[in-house]
């Protein structure tokens, strides 16, 4: 088997009394989605942002292909090609959905910017935004004002932009959020293909979205994972099935 992608070992966090992140150990190999599931509270977040390097762990590695990063901030990181995607929209509603793919590409390039004329002209630039907007399936879009697009439509562009980061993983924090069941459809088609491109940690609520994307399934109660393993074994895992499937039946 191929090395992972992304290992997380031994990773701890507390906030005051509270053990937010128990011991955690979990890995990304290329070419899957790992879902990460848990009720609220669970931590979910608080590892999410210890491997992006928001958050300073108290003990425990981070390493990404092939090397410790666990020294590294959040800027690095995401240069080396790590993406992280959701949880705070960052795109510029009243600039066309090109224009915001382009400022990706720019950002993603350690550029800074100043002037929008000058950049749209840039023909590196515009052919990573183009390339990123075909991906996601927005080309026909990509004159349109981003407030005039669909929640769905959002999303996959915020895909767009980090895909200009050529994201070696993808960290997605709840992309499903909000979205009807046509949005959920599509965004779950995506990160089908996506996942290929680069491997996809993704926390989300939506079970039927996890269920249908996921290769590994690991499950965080009160800052411990529980349980590692495929969609069959997570459902028939009864200590997960108490701890938080039977939640939902309930
Ligand atoms: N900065 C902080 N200071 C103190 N406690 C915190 C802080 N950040 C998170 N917590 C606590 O740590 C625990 C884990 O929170 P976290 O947001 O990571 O959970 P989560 O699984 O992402 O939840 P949700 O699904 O609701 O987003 C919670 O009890 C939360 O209140």
């Amino acid at each position: 088997m191929t090395d992972p992608i992304l290992t997380v070992q031994n990773l701890n966090k507390s906030f005051g009394a509270l053990k937010a992140t128990d011991n955690v150990t979990l890995d990304l190999r290329a070419g899957e989605i790992h879902a990460l599931i848990g009720p609220n509270g669970a931590g979910k977040s608080t590892l999410i942002a210890q491997i992006t390097g928001a958050l300073p762990p108290d003990s425990g590695n981070v390493g990404f292909l092939g090397r410790d990063i666990s020294g590294l901030s959040t800027a690095e990181r995401a240069r080396a090609g790590m993406a992280r995607t959701f949880q705070i929209s960052a795109l510029a509603m009243d600039y066309t959905v090109l224009q915001n793919a382009v400022l990706g590409a720019l950002g993603a390039r350690g550029g800074v910017f100043q002037m929008l004329r000058p950049v749209m002209r840039n023909k590196a630039l515009l052919e990573t935004a183009h390339q990123a907007l075909d991906t996601v399936g927005l080309s026909d879009h990509a004159h349109k004002r981003t407030a005039d697009l669909s929640h769905g439509q959002r999303r996959q562009l915020e895909v767009a932009v980090a895909l200009t980061l050529a994201p070696k993983v993808f960290l997605m924090d709840e992309p499903m959020a909000g979205l009807g069941s046509e949005g959920s459809a599509q965004l779950i088609t995506l990160l089908d293909r996506l996942r290929h491109q680069a491997p996809i940690l993704l926390i989300e609520h939506d079970m039927d979205a996890v269920f249908a994307l996921a290769d590994r399934i690991s499950v965080l109660v009160y800052g411990q994972i529980i349980a590692t393993g495929t969609v069959d074994e997570i459902r028939a895992n009864p200590a997960v099935r108490q701890a938080y499937l039977g939640e939902e039946d309930a």
